[in-house]
């Protein structure tokens, strides 16, 4: 029997929002709000590392996530460690951080771990615009159009980095593992 129950470990009650919108009722997500410390490093080896001590916390299997936002002119920095940034500088001090820079795009990215799909999304840094209730989404405007904040929940989650790895967990979840 394939599992329909899966422990997603994080302290972001917007990520458990984000997640249940993709699996639906086909995958009941249980959330333990853990805030799990993170390493140093590559997105990658941060949500390795993320899921073993998860792992370890909940003595059982779960599910993590790790997202990082790239800005190019900053060649990758804030990266994984643009939760430090949003937190310290707001989306007005993230796009100030641009402005002695011609070249505003940047890359979103996430690992699931242990999903080995990961996606990512091009955009430009702009000026807040919509409702700003998660993250970054204000500021990250999706192809020179609407930002993750103006977008409606269905349309964010098939662009979003992340939903391919999640659509892709799901089928495993529920059908591969009968094979
Ligand atoms: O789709 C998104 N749209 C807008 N903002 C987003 C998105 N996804 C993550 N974010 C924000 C949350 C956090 O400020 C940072 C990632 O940091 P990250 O460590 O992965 O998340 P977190 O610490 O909030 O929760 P967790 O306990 O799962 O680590 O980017
Ligand atoms: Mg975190």
């Amino acid at each position: 029997m394939a599992p329909t129950k899966i422990n997603f470990i994080t302290g972001n009650k917007d990520k458990v929002a984000q997640v249940r919108s993709i699996f639906g009722s086909v995958i009941e997500l249980e959330n333990r709000a853990v805030d799990i410390p993170e390493i140093q490093g590559t997105i990658e080896e941060i949500a390795k590392e993320k899921a073993r001590r998860a792992a370890e916390a909940i003595n059982g299997p779960a599910l993590i996530e790790d997202s990082a936002l790239e800005f190019h002119a900053l060649k990758g920095l804030p990266g994984p460690y643009i939760k430090s940034f949003f937190d310290a500088l707001g989306l007005e001090g993230l796009n100030k951080m641009l402005d002695g820079f011609e070249d505003r795009t940047a890359e979103a990215g996430n690992d699931y771990y242990d999903v080995k799909l990961n996606t990512i999304v091009q955009g430009t840094i702009v000026r807040p615009r919509g409702i700003r209730d998660f993250g970054w989404g204000a500021i990250f405007e999706y192809d020179g159009r609407a930002t993750f904040a103006e977008m409606e929940v269905e349309e964010k989650n098939r662009v979003s980095p992340g939903y391919k790895a999640l659509a892709k967990s799901q089928q495993w979840l529920t059908e591969g593992q009968q094979q």
